[in-house]
């Protein structure tokens, strides 16, 4: 049992897209975590299972077409579900909780320089803040980050990708949210800049400045480094949560499995290897079938698995979305550096 602060606690979060033709797209369904004080939450999964929207969702702010289902979401032990939009915006959006997301880099208004954005957005949280009291603070905090404060007075433009999306973030955590959700933050950006961007990240997080993250990527190893715990993400539903070393080198669910197989590792000998995919797609978010999301393409699945909906079972550290779970455990697994073979 853990004795940390809890940051976030969201139980049975549901959440889903209305078309215009009257259809749901269904991407968050039943997704339940809690994130303590101090911790790097990874979220992986592959494009289009949920993760972005999953993030949107937790600021508690429904933009059309974006619509709340059920569940809650605790912030600091607060129902930010039970606030009103104008305390949404003041008080938690930004200041508690801040969401970078994965176009952070066009967040930036082009036309104006970047401290004017700064001040723009600092006084729809703080009104009465001086804009001199603004630059002062932006100022230190880019200079404790090792970021040049003459930047401020740039345009997004004269930026390269990889400062402003460092810019973005410094500026995203200014008013020190307990919780920052980055998503694919380092996925527009060649390996060294992603590199800069990570322990930029990192930095705010080891100073204190921020509590707690969740990461969201495709890149595995990028959660590999930087992660305490990792969910995987399957057509809108956690299907395995636990410590990092566990999911990546020892994943028990089939889907789990197969993400981490799909690694590419600069290994000798690799080039001759077929690379392993998965068969199928991921179901339909508008018509979701009965039963396990992922048994049309499991490997492991019987006529069980498309009965009836499956409930997470908790393992010591990990939980797992399968009936075949026993099966699994009993098999008797060959643990690979990314993923496990049967
Ligand atoms: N504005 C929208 N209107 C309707 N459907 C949407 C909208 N945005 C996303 N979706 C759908 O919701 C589902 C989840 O999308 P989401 O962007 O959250 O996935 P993701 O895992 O973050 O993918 P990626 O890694 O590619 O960003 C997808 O089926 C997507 O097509």
């Amino acid at each position: 049992m853990t004795t940390k602060k809890t940051m976030l606690e969201v139980n049975n979060l549901k959440t889903y897209y209305q078309t215009r033709l009257g259809e749901k797209i269904r991407a968050v369904h039943s997704v339940s975590f809690k994130l303590y004080e101090g911790e790097i939450f990874g979220i992986a999964g592959e494009s289009g299972c949920g993760k972005s929207t999953l993030a949107m969702s937790l600021s508690g702010l429904f933009l059309p077409p974006l619509k709340y289902e059920s569940g809650s979401v605790f912030l600091e032990g607060d129902n930010i579900f039970k606030k009103d939009i104008n305390y949404l915006r003041k008080e938690i959006l930004g200041k508690k909780y801040s969401y970078i997301p994965q176009s952070a880099m066009n967040a930036l208004n082009p036309t104006i320089k970047i401290k004017d954005f700064v001040i723009d957005l600092m006084k729809e949280h703080e009104p009465d803040m001086k804009e001199k009291e603004i630059i002062e603070l932006t100022k230190n905090r880019f200079e404790s980050l090792s970021l040049p404060s003459r930047v401020l007075n740039l345009y997004p433009l004269e930026l390269s990708g990889g400062m402003k999306q460092r810019v973005v973030v410094a500026i995203s955590t200014l008013m020190n949210p307990v919780v920052v959700a980055a998503d694919e933050p380092t996925s527009a950006l060649d390996v060294s800049t992603q590199k800069s961007v990570i322990q930029l990240i990192k930095e705010l997080f080891d100073d204190g400045i921020v509590k707690s993250i969740i990461f969201i990527t495709h890149e595995l190893p990028v959660l590999r480094h930087i992660c305490d715990r990792i969910a995987v993400m399957y057509a809108g539903e956690f299907v395995e949560v636990g410590k990092m070393e566990d999911v990546i080198f020892n994943p028990i669910h089939p889907y789990s499995q197969a993400l981490m197989q799909s690694i590419l590792v600069p290994e000798k000998g690799m080039k001759d290897k077929k690379l392993p995919s998965l068969p199928g797609s991921p179901p339909d978010l508008r018509k979701i079938p009965k039963g396990c999301r992922f048994a049309d393409r499991c490997p492991l699945a019987i006529e069980e698995c498309k009965k009836e909906n499956v409930e997470m079972v908790s393992l010591d550290d990990r939980s797992v979305r399968c009936i075949r779970i026993n099966h699994i455990l009993t098999q008797g697994k060959k643990v690979t550096p990314y993923g496990t073979k049967y």
